[in-house]
């Protein structure tokens, strides 16, 4: 799959709400979330959201593995969410360096919750309902501003 130009902060695109996907069997959607995947890959990103390659639709890529960028980031697979939301989290939030593919050489402390439980449609339109916390749960909040308009750097305390 091809991989696409990232969106730089300053990019209108990156301040949206973007929209729902209404059909995940879409061609487009479905080379949008290769793209993606690709992306990230090869930007040594942790996650990504389509937003950042300029498509304003509410998906992304959760993709934690250990990097130069992230040592002690989890194994996963790279996985698509699709119309994601939170739908339970933690009392605590715990703060925890972030950085973002759209805001090159900045870092920051971000306060997440510690714990959420999330539902979102794979690739294959089936619900999801998983439970993520620490790091895994820290790239899925990241990812979830970026697709109502937010990046890191606003979240910085
Ligand atoms: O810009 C993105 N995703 O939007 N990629 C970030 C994701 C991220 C999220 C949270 C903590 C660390 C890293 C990256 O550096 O790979
Ligand atoms: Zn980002």
């Amino acid at each position: 799959a091809e991989q696409l130009e990232i969106a730089q902060l300053g990019n209108p695109i990156l301040r949206q709400n973007a929209q729902p996907v209404e059909d995940i069997t879409d061609t487009a959607i479905q080379q949008l979330i290769d793209s993606l995947i690709a992306t990230a890959a090869s930007a040594n990103g942790v996650g990504i959201a389509a937003p950042q390659v300029s498509q304003s639709y509410r998906v992304f890529i959760v993709a934690s593995r250990p990097s130069p960028r992230y040592p002690n980031a989890p194994e996963m697979v790279p996985t698509a969410m699709i119309n994601p939301k939170i739908i339970a989290y933690s009392a605590e939030r715990v703060k925890g360096w972030e950085g973002c593919l759209s805001v090159p050489g900045v870092r920051g402390l971000v306060p997440r919750y510690q714990a959420i439980t999330v539902e979102y449609l794979d690739r294959q339109g089936n619900l999801q309902r998983q439970e993520f916390t620490d790091f895994v749960a820290r790239i899925f909040q990241h990812e979830l501003d970026h697709l109502d308009g937010m990046v890191f750097v606003d979240r910085l305390e």
